[in-house]
C-alpha cells in the first residue's frame, strides 16, 4: 500500500447554523489521483482550508505527512495548495508572482522558471496576470502549486473556467505527476471532469463521506450486474425469471435483467429457443454512479432551503 501523505480525521466544523464538516474522514495516497466530489455547499473547500490551518476545526484532525500544515517549515515544500486561482495581484506579471511566493520558501528564480515552463506559461511569463483567462490563471495556481516540488498537491476546482482543450491538458498534467508519485488530491463538483483521471474517489455530502473507493469498484458496483437483451421473440422475461433473474423493464423488444451474468442470460434464452438480437452488460458511466451516490445529500440540501 502506498503511503498517505494527506490524513482527515473526524473533523467537524459549523458556521453559524451550517454544519459544514460532519465527521469528515479520509486518506490522500502518493502516486494517485484521488477525486474529491461532491454537490456544492459539502464541505469540500473547508476541508481543504482545515487541511492548510486556514480554518480551525471544532474537532478532529488534519495532517499532512505527520503533521499539521502550520507547523511545517517550508510548507509549499510538502503539500502545494491551489485554492483560488483568481486571487493574485493583477498588475505583477505571472514570473513576478511566482517569484514573489518563491522568495517565501527561500527558493530562488531558476525553479520559478522550470514552473512556468511544465505549466506552458513560458511564453506569458511576463504579462500581467491581471490579463489572464481563468483557465491560464488555473495553469499559474498550478505553476505556485508545484514550486516547492512537493510530494503532494490539493487543488480545489483546477477544471472551473478552462475549455475543452485547457481540460485535456490538465487532466494529463495530472496524471504525469501521479505518475512520478505524487499525491495529488483535486477538488470538483463534476464527476465528468475526473473520468479517465482519478484512481479514486472520496465522494462527500453534508460534510462527510459517503464512498471513498478505486474509480474502477464504483463503476463496478454501480452498474448493479443489469443486462439487457433485444428480443423478437415472446417469453423472454419469463425465460430469465425461471432462470433466476430479476426482470427490472420489460419493453417490446428489449428486457433488463439482474442477477444473471450475460452468459447465463445466453444459455438460459438458447436452452428455450427464445431468439434475440444482442446482449448488452449495462456500464454506468461515473456521472450515473456520482449521481446515484449523492442525490440524498442533494434532495436533502433542497429541502433545507424550500423551508
Ligand atoms: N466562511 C463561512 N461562513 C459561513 N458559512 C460557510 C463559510 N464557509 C463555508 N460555509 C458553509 O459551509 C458549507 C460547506 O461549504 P463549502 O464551501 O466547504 O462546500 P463545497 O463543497 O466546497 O461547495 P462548492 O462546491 O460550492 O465550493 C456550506 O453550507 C457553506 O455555506
Amino acid at each position: 500500500m502506498s503511503e498517505t501523505t494527506i490524513v482527515v480525521d473526524g473533523l467537524r466544523k459549523r458556521f453559524g447554523s451550517a454544519q459544514a464538516l460532519d465527521g469528515m474522514s479520509f486518506g490522500v495516497r502518493a502516486g494517485q489521483i484521488t477525486g474529491f466530489i461532491g454537490p456544492n455547499g459539502a464541505g469540500k473547500s473547508t476541508t481543504m482550508r482545515v487541511i492548510l490551518g486556514l480554518d480551525r476545526p471544532d474537532a478532529g484532525t488534519a495532517l499532512v505527512g505527520g503533521r499539521p500544515y502550520r507547523a511545517l517549515r517550508r510548507p509549499l515544500c510538502h503539500l502545494g495548495p491551489l485554492l483560488d486561482a483568481a486571487a493574485l495581484q493583477p498588475s505583477r506579471s505571472a514570473r513576478n508572482h511566482l517569484l514573489w511566493i518563491a522568495r517565501s520558501q527561500g527558493l530562488g528564480a531558476a525553479r520559478v522558471d522550470e514552473v512556468l515552463e511544465q505549466a506552458g506559461l513560458r511564453q506569458v511569463a511576463r504579462r500581467a496576470a491581471g490579463g489572464f483567462s481563468l483557465g491560464m490563471r488555473q495553469r499559474l495556481g498550478i505553476a505556485a502549486a508545484l514550486l516547492g516540488d512537493p510530494p503532494t498537491l490539493m487543488l480545489d476546482e483546477p477544471f472551473n473556467g478552462m475549455d475543452p482543450e485547457g481540460i485535456i491538458w490538465m487532466r494529463g498534467f495530472l496524471r504525469s505527476l501521479a505518475g512520478q508519485g505524487r499525491a495529488v488530491l483535486v477538488s470538483s463538483h463534476l464527476m465528468s471532469e475526473l473520468q479517465d483521471c482519478a484512481n479514486q474517489v472520496v465522494i462527500v455530502g453534508r460534510g462527510r463521506v459517503i464512498a471513498d473507493m478505486a474509480v474502477a469498484e464504483l463503476l463496478r458496483s454501480a452498474s448493479g450486474g443489469r443486462v439487457t437483451v433485444r428480443t423478437g421473440g415472446s417469453g423472454a422475461a419469463d425465460v430469465l425469471r425461471a432462470a433466476g433473474g430479476t426482470v427490472t423493464d420489460a419493453g417490446h423488444d428489449t428486457v433488463t435483467v439482474s442477477g444473471l451474468a450475460s452468459d447465463r442470460v445466453i444459455a438460459a434464452l438458447s436452452a428455450r429457443a427464445v431468439p434475440f438480437s444482442e446482449v448488452a452488460v449495462h456500464r454506468a458511466s461515473l456521472e450515473d454512479a456520482y449521481l446515484e451516490l449523492t442525490r440524498e445529500a442533494v434532495e436533502f440540501r433542497a429541502s433545507e432551503t424550500a423551508r
